[in-house]
């Protein structure tokens, strides 16, 4: 696959629900799963969330943080300890990790913009490197955020000419309104059918919810791009889902013009 890529990851995916402390043996099977991925097909980015959630024990907090600052000074604390169990558990399949931290100006702005996909595919050129982006928690706010970290798989992707994205939740894909925890939907050919069906929960450190999900889902698919919501709690399911099967809801990407 020469296109690469785009997995996200969210925050309870990568936290335990009880304490919201980093989930080691989650983010293990998570990293195996991508290493292997980029060993089959090739090129990945992955966008993790996870900052916030990861910082605050540091804090004594167990909830997300109320005010800015404190959320912003969570988010400092959290997003290195995140990179740095990215480093160990990638570096034990002889991979590096990137971080690239951005914020809305990033993408607004047509040089910045140019510089982070310049900065982006020259690392995707190193066999064995791993970008990892997240927002730039610490110093967004207002204008400045891209909004939740779905919507920044989406403009990653969208920068990077992905061939597909890969929403990791922490539920199996999207269900009908009333039937989460049944069946899910396994394809969606046209996204708007489906753009009510997200209900209002969250996990307690999430942000996004299923509602930013689609709306994320549905600027990836209008331009072209093929998404998966799927369980980043059973990250095993990835290979298959990438070569275009696998347990997941799957929304086809709408025909562009030629
Ligand atoms: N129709 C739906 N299908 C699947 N999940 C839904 C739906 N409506 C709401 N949700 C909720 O969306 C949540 C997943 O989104 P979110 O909390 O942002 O997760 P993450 O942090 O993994 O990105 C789940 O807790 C789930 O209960
Ligand atoms: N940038 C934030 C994540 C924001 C977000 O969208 O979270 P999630 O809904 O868990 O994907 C963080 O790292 O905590």
């Amino acid at each position: 696959m020469d296109q690469p890529i785009v997995v996200k990851v969210g925050t309870g995916v990568l936290t335990r629900a009880q304490d919201a402390t980093l989930d080691g043996a989650a983010l293990l099977r998570l990293v195996n799963a991508i290493a292997q991925t980029v060993g089959d097909f090739g090129k990945c980015v992955l966008v993790s969330s996870g900052a916030v959630g990861a910082g605050v024990t540091a804090f004594g907090l167990n909830e997300y943080p109320k005010d800015l600052a404190t959320k912003q000074a969570v988010s400092a604390v959290g997003q290195t300890r995140l990179m740095h169990a990215y480093e160990n558990l990638f570096g034990h399949f002889r991979m590096n990790v990137a971080q690239l931290l951005r914020t809305a100006d990033d993408f607004r702005d047509p040089e910045r913009r140019d510089n982070t996909k310049a900065t982006l595919s020259r690392l995707l050129n190193e066999p064995a490197v791993v970008p990892i982006v997240n927002q730039n928690d610490t110093v967004a706010f207002r204008d400045y955020c891209v909004g939740d970290n779905d919507m920044l798989a989406v403009r990653v992707a969208e920068l990077i000419g992905a061939k597909m994205l890969v929403i990791f939740s922490s539920i199996d894909g999207l269900y009908a309104p009333g039937d989460i925890g049944g069946e899910i939907i396994r394809e969606v050919d046209d996204i708007d059918e489906v753009m009510n069906f997200a209900e209002k929960k969250t996990g307690k450190m999430s942000q996004g919810g299923m509602q930013a999900k689609l709306k994320a889902v549905r600027r990836a698919v209008n331009g072209g791009i093929e998404t998966c919501i799927a369980n980043g709690r059973e990250p095993e399911r990835l290979q298959d889902i990438v070569a275009g099967d696998g347990y997941c809801t799957r929304f086809r990407a709408q025909k562009q013009p030629a």
